[in-house]
């Protein structure tokens, strides 16, 4: 059984790399993992404050910067992050980093790890783009955020938080849009991709370990379910 976590960079490294944060997980995951032979995990990395400062210096630079550029900054700050948790985990994780997840063909190992692919959308995408091809109902996206809200709540203070949300509605929140760097809860071109494929997507804190348990776990957590 194989279980997509899209781990978001504001997590992993919300300016720089957080150990802290990272040994908690570790050990969550190698305990989680260790219960039961026929588990798997898919850790999707994002790239976190680094892709963004990165991003803004580029757009700082260079006054007729390009999207696919700032994208390309940003993919490699995930692949960075990425290499940093396969190394944490480098006893379960057999294979290389997973940067095309269309071209994966074998999954040796309890862990695999994916950072980004090419411009135009987010870690979440690959994420979703790996849960169909390993046949995952569910992708589990942990972030700096304990639920969805009906606006960025760092912007509205009017905004409320949101338990269960359909495809539709969620995507009337995020828009259609990508911009390199945006900070939504899961981004517009992974929704709609996700709702086409019928998949449902988990929004929890990250940093949140026993809520994490409980999300493994099929038990009752805080967050935000999108489906249908
Ligand atoms: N409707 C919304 N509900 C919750 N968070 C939102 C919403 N719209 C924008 N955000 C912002 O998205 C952020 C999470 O995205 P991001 O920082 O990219 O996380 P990650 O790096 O974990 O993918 C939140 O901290 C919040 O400020
Ligand atoms: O397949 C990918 C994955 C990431 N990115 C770029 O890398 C940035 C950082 O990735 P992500 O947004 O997933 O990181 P997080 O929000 O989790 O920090 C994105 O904003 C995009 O600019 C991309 O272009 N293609």
């Amino acid at each position: 059984m194989v279980t997509v976590l899209s781990v978001g960079g504001s997590i992993v490294a919300p300016d720089n790399p957080d150990p802290d944060f990272l040994n908690r997980f570790a050990a969550l995951v190698r305990e989680w993992l260790a219960e039961d032979a026929s588990r798997k995990l898919i850790l999707v990395v994002g790239g976190g404050g680094p892709a963004r400062s990165y991003q803004q210096a580029y757009r700082a630079i260079s006054p007729a910067a390009s999207d696919e550029q700032a994208d390309w900054i940003g993919i490699m700050a995930t692949r960075l992050n990425a290499q940093l948790l396969k190394a944490v985990f480098a006893d379960l994780c057999l294979t290389d980093v997973v940067y095309d997840p269309t071209a994966v063909e074998v999954f040796t190992g309890k862990i695999l790890v994916a950072a980004g692919w090419k411009p135009g959308f987010s870690t979440d995408n690959d994420a979703v783009l790996l849960a169909e091809r390993f046949n995952a109902p569910t992708v589990i996206n942990l972030s700096n955020i304990a639920k969805v809200y009906t606006d960025d709540p760092r912007v509205n203070p009017e905004a409320k938080p949101i338990d269960e949300i359909s495809w539709k509605e969620f995507r009337q929140i995020v828009g259609d849009e990508w911009v390199p760097g945006k900070n939504v809860p899961f981004d517009p071109v992974a929704s709609l991709h996700a709702q086409k494929a019928g998949l449902s997507v988990v929004c929890a804190a990250g940093r949140d370990i026993e809520n994490l348990r409980a999300i493994l776990d099929g038990k009752p957590f805080t967050g935000t379910k999108i489906a249908g």
